[in-house]
């Protein structure tokens, strides 16, 4: 049977990673996969409504890092696992490292309490109970802040994360960046200031340097 591979996408608010997903989601069932299309916070009902909370009501980041958690308890249990089970492509916008960007960086919040809640959350789901479940990619989308910001600006109404300074997107990005230097063979850094095209092209491009995508398929889908 066909293995599941689990891939995260993360970045800053306005990175551009939402642009690619629907792209690399083609890309896969081009080669025959099944794909699962699933985000963070959120991705069951529950964790919709723990989404909507953590977007919208004031809390503290400690609040902030129970209900992420709380949400990807309830996501692996009903989404995730089910379908790496079933040997699916599952492409989740955000996972974990958001939560150590956002809350972790972000926020200022202990990171070991992080890493001890990651342990307790993503552990006693799989065949093996003591699998930590991970993505086995992460693409991350690594673009300035302004350039996110003034992006963002043209596009929609900020939520209580967007509408953080750029301080706070300085301090997530760096996150971000700490979490790629900690596990470099799992995270895929993309220039994400580039224009959408030589976006998609590297987007591709780390695909098929991991054997994920055929070769043939390097080049393509790079419109939306
Ligand atoms: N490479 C790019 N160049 C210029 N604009 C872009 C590029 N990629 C995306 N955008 C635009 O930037 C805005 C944010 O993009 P998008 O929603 O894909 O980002 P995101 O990373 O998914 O953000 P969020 O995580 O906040 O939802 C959109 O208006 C999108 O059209
Ligand atoms: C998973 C996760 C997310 N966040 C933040 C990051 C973003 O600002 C929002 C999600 O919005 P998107 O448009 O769907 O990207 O939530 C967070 O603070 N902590 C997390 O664990």
């Amino acid at each position: 049977m066909t293995q599941g591979l689990f891939i995260s996408f993360e970045g800053i608010d306005g990175a551009g990673k939402s642009s690619h997903i629907a792209a690399l989601a083609q890309a896969f069932r081009d080669t025959g996969r099944v794909v699962t299309l699933t985000r963070e916070p959120g991705g069951t009902p529950l964790a919709e409504k723990l989404r909507e909370m953590l977007l919208h009501d004031g809390m503290d980041a400690l609040t902030e890092a129970l209900l992420a958690f709380a949400g990807r308890r309830d996501h692996l249990r009903c989404v995730i696992e089910p379908a790496l089970a079933r040997g699916e492509v599952v492409l989740c916008d955000r996972f974990t490292d958001a939560t150590f960007a956002y809350q972790g960086a972000g926020r200022g919040f202990d990171r070991q309490v992080l890493s001890y809640l990651e342990q307790l959350v993503q552990t006693g789901l799989a065949e093996d109970p003591q699998r930590l479940r991970n993505p086995d990619v992460t693409i991350w989308f690594d673009v300035p802040p302004r350039v996110a910001a003034q992006r963002l600006a043209a596009a929609r109404t900020p939520d209580r994360f967007e509408a953080q300074p750029e301080a706070f997107f300085e301090r997530v990005a760096q996150g971000y960046a700490d979490r790629a230097v900690a596990d470099p063979e799992r995270f895929a850094r993309i220039d994400s200031s580039r224009d959408r095209e030589a976006v998609a092209a590297q987007v591709m491009e780390a695909m098929r340097t991991r054997g994920l995508l055929g070769a043939d398929l390097a080049g393509a889908h790079t419109h939306e």
